[in-house]
C-alpha cells in the first residue's frame, strides 16, 4: 500500500501506521494478477486451462442448483433449451409471410394464406413471450432457493470450523466472499451454461441456412466476434481479482459502519467524538473502492464495445451483400429477410456463446472461493473412533508439558505447562495480563489443540474424545461472554439446549448466579427481552449482564466448571455473595477460575500462578505465602493497597 504512494514523506508516515483501516492511508493495492507469460502459445494454453476448469466446474454447479430445487432446475432447463429454436422459427415465418404477401400482390397467392401464417406467427410470438416470462419466474425463484441453500451450507460449515479459522484475516476474507458473493454465482453460471446450449441450438439451425447461401460469409460471421470474447475473458478475471482484493477494504468499511451504528460502540464513539472521523474514513475507503470499480467498469465496457463494433461492421457488410443480391433478382424478398435475420442471429449467437462462456469463467472463479471454503477441513475434530466419555466424569485434570502458540504468533502463549487438579478441587489461576490464563482454559475446552504436550481428563488425552461431547462436560464462562438479543430466560437457557424451556431449572440457575432478583424486576420477568436489536428490550448494566452470563454457565450441570474472571463487573457485595455460593456450587465439581482479586483467589483450595506462559508457582495460599515469592508479592501488593 505504502509503495503505491510513491512520495517519500507519506511512505515514511505509512510505515509507522498499522494497516487497520482506522488510521493511516486508505489506499489499497491495485489488484494484481499473477505474472503470466504473454506469447500466443501461452495464451492458447491458458485458454485451454480456463475452458477445462470452467467445464469441470459445471457438474458442481448443476449439483448446487439441483439441491436448491430439482423442479425449478428442470423447468428452467426445458424452457431455456426449447426457446433455442424460437429465433430460427421466427425468422422462417417472417420469410414465408413476406413471400406470401409478395405472391398475393402479384395475384399468385390468397389472403387466407397470409391470415394462417399470421396466426402461426402470433402463436410463436406468444410462446416466446410466455417462455421468457417463465424463465424470469424460474430464475428468480431459483435464485432465492439457491441463496438460501448456499448460505445454509456456509453457515453450517462455519459452525463446524475450528476457532482459529475465524482469527486469521485471510480466511475471514474468504468467508466473507463465500457468504456474500458466492450465493448469486451458481445460478448465474447455470443460466450462462443453459444459455450457451440454447445459443448453440439457435446457432446450429441458423448456420445451416447461412452456409447454404455462402460458406465464406458464414466463416466471416464466425470469426468476427472472437476479439470481443478475448476482451471479455480478460476483464472477467480482472473483476474477480478486484472483488477479492476489495474484500479487506469492504470489511474495514463494514467495521467502521458498525462502530457508528451499533449500540455497544455508539457510547464511546460519541464520548471521544469519533463519529465524524469514522464516517469520514468510511467515505474515503468507499471512494477508493468506487474508483477501482469505476475504472474497471469503464475499461471493460469501452473495450468490449470497441470490439463489438467490429462485429457490427461485418454484420452490415453481410446485409449489404444480400440486399444487392436481392436487387439483382438472385434472391426473393423473403430470402432477404431470412438471410438478414440468420446473419444477425449467427453474429449474436457467436458473441452470445463467447459472452456466456466468459461469464461462466468469471463465475467459476468466485465459486472456487466457495468450494475452497467448503473444503476447508475443521482442525479440531473427533478421532475416527472417539473414546466414549464415562457417564460420570470425575474431573481429574492433568496438563503434561503443554505448550501452545497462536497461529502466526512469535512467542508461545503457553510453554511447558504441567500441573494436576484432583477431582472436585477448586483452583484459582492468577497471573499478569497476557500470562496465558484464558489460553489455558481454551485448551481445556479444546477450542485449540496444544502445539506440544497433552491434556488429560480422567487419565485420557482429551483429543481421544469427541470434542462436542467433551464440551458437554464443561460449564464455562469466558471474559468476552455473549449478550444474546433474546429474553432473559433464553439468555440463560442457551447454556443447555436440552433444558432450553425448563423454566424451573433456568430460575434456579439465575438464583445461583445472583441474577434472579434483577430478573424479577424486569417488566415481564424471565420473558422480558434483553437488548434492543429486535424488540424494545431492557438494557442491563455490565454487572447485570455478567450475572446473566454466569447463570448461563450454571445452567449446564457439568462436572467441570470454568470461570474466566466471573466477577470482573460485579459489585463488592455481589462478588462476595457469589464466592460464598461458589463453595456450594462447586461441590462435587472440578472448578477453575481466573481472578485478579486476591481476596477471592485465596478462597480456592489451590492457586496456580502463571508467568509468561509458564507455571511459576502452584500450591495452597498458605504454602505460596510461605514461599514468599511471586504470589506472595502480588498478594501483599494488593492487600497493602486496601489497607492504606
Ligand atoms: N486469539 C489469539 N490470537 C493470537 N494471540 C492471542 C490470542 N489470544 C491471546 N493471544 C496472546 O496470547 C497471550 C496469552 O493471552 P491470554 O488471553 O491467555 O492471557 P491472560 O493471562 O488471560 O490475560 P488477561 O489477564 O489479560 O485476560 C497474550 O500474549 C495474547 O496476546
Amino acid at each position: 500500500m505504502e509503495m503505491a504512494l510513491g512520495r517519500r514523506g507519506r511512505r515514511r508516515m505509512a510505515q509507522s501506521v498499522p494497516d487497520s483501516g482506522l488510521t493511516g492511508p486508505v489506499d489499497i493495492p491495485e489488484p494484481e494478477q499473477p505474472e503470466q507469460p504473454k506469447g500466443l502459445r501461452a495464451r492458447l494454453s491458458r485458454m485451454r486451462t480456463s475452458v477445462a476448469g470452467t467445464v469441470r466446474g459445471l457438474p458442481k454447479v448443476a449439483k448446487l442448483t439441483w439441491q436448491a430445487s430439482p423442479t425449478l432446475t428442470i423447468v428452467l432447463a426445458v424452457i431455456t433449451l426449447a426457446s433455442g429454436l424460437l429465433p430460427t422459427v421466427t425468422a422462417y415465418i417472417a420469410k414465408v409471410l413476406l413471400d406470401s404477401v409478395v405472391a398475393a400482390i402479384q395475384h399468385r397467392g390468397s389472403t387466407a394464406d397470409i391470415v394462417r401464417i399470421t396466426l402461426f406467427q402470433f402463436g410463436v410470438l406468444a410462446a416466446t413471450a410466455i417462455s421468457s416470462a417463465l424463465t424470469t419466474i424460474a430464475q428468480s425463484l431459483l435464485q432465492e432457493r439457491m441463496t438460501l441453500t448456499i448460505r445454509h451450507q456456509v453457515m453450517k460449515h462455519a459452525s463446524d470450523l475450528h476457532l482459529a479459522y475465524f482469527e486469521g484475516s485471510a480466511s475471514y476474507d474468504m468467508l466473507r466472499q463465500a457468504a456474500q458473493e458466492a450465493p448469486t454465482r451458481p445460478l448465474s453460471m447455470m443460466t450462462s451454461a443453459l444459455g450457451l446450449i440454447r445459443t448453440m441450438i439457435t446457432f446450429a439451425s441458423m448456420i445451416a441456412l447461412l452456409v447454404s447461401i455462402s460458406p465464406l460469409l458464414a466463416l466471416v460471421a464466425l470469426l468476427a466476434p472472437i476479439p470481443a470474447f478475448i476482451s471479455q475473458s480478460k476483464y472477467g478475471s480482472r473483476a474477480f481479482w478486484l472483488t477479492f482484493m476489495m474484500s479487506p477494504i469492504k470489511r474495514r468499511m463494514d467495521y467502521l459502519s458498525s462502530l457508528v451504528t451499533t449500540d455497544t460502540y455508539a457510547k464511546e464513539t460519541k464520548l471521544f467524538g469519533l463519529g465524524p472521523y469514522f464516517v469520514d474514513r468510511f467515505r474515503k475507503l468507499g471512494v477508493v473502492a468506487y474508483e477501482r470499480q469505476r475504472k474497471l467498469t469503464v475499461k471493460r465496457n469501452v473495450s468490449s464495445t470497441s470490439w463489438g463494433l467490429l462485429s457490427t461492421l461485418v454484420g452490415s457488410g453481410i446485409a449489404l451483400y444480400i440486399a444487392l443480391e436481392a436487387v439483382g433478382g438472385r434472391l426473393t424478398l423473403g430470402d432477404l429477410a431470412l438471410y438478414t435475420a440468420a446473419a444477425t442471429s449467427v453474429q449474436s449467437s457467436v458473441t452470445g456463446l463467447f459472452t456466456a462462456f466468459s461469464g461462466m469463467y468469471e463465475n467459476n472463479l468466485y465459486l472456487d472461493t466457495l468450494y475452497k471454503f467448503l473444503d476447508t477441513t475443521p482442525e479440531i475434530t473427533a478421532p475416527a473412533k472417539p473414546r466414549p466419555l464415562p457417564s460420570t466424569v470425575e474431573g481429574h485434570i492433568q496438563f503434561e508439558s503443554v505448550s501452545f502458540s497462536y497461529p502466526g504468533a512469535d512467542e508461545p502463549a503457553l510453554h511447558g505447562v504441567s500441573f494436576e487438579i484432583r477431582p472436585g478441587e477448586t483452583v484459582a489461576v492468577v497471573g499478569r495480563n497476557g500470562a496465558g490464563k484464558s489460553t489455558l482454559f481454551k485448551l481445556l475446552c479444546r477450542l485449540y489443540d496444544p502445539t506440544a504436550g497433552r491434556i488429560l481428563l480422567d487419565g485420557v488425552d482429551i483429543r481421544e474424545y469427541d470434542p462436542v461431547e467433551l464440551r458437554t462436560k464443561i460449564s464455562a464462562m469466558f471474559q468476552d461472554y455473549v449478550t444474546y438479543q433474546g429474553t432473559a430466560a433464553e439468555n440463560i437457557g442457551l447454556g443447555d439446549l436440552n433444558r432450553l424451556t425448563d423454566r424451573e431449572h433456568i430460575e434456579d440457575s439465575a438464583r445461583r448466579a445472583g441474577a434472579d432478583e434483577r430478573i424479577a424486576r424486569l417488566p415481564t420477568g424471565y420473558d422480558s427481552p434483553l437488548g434492543r436489536w429486535f424488540d424494545q428490550g431492557v438494557s442491563l448494566s455490565g454487572g447485570e449482564w455478567q450475572k446473566i452470563a454466569l447463570a448461563r454457565a450454571f445452567q449446564r450441570e457439568a462436572p467441570i466448571l470454568i470461570l474466566d474472571e466471573p466477577t470482573s463487573a460485579l459489585d463488592a457485595q455481589a462478588e462476595h455473595d457469589l464466592f460464598d455460593r461458589l463453595h456450594t456450587l462447586s461441590r462435587g465439581r472440578t472448578t477453575l477460575y481466573i481472578s485478579h482479586r486476591f481476596s477471592t483467589v485465596r478462597q480456592a483450595e489451590r492457586i496456580l500462578l502463571l508467568d509468561h506462559g509458564k507455571v511459576a508457582e502452584y500450591g495452597t495460599h498458605e504454602a505460596l505465602m510461605a514461599a514468599d515469592a511471586g504470589y506472595a508479592e502480588l498478594f501483599t501488593l494488593q492487600a497493602e493497597a486496601y489497607l492504606k
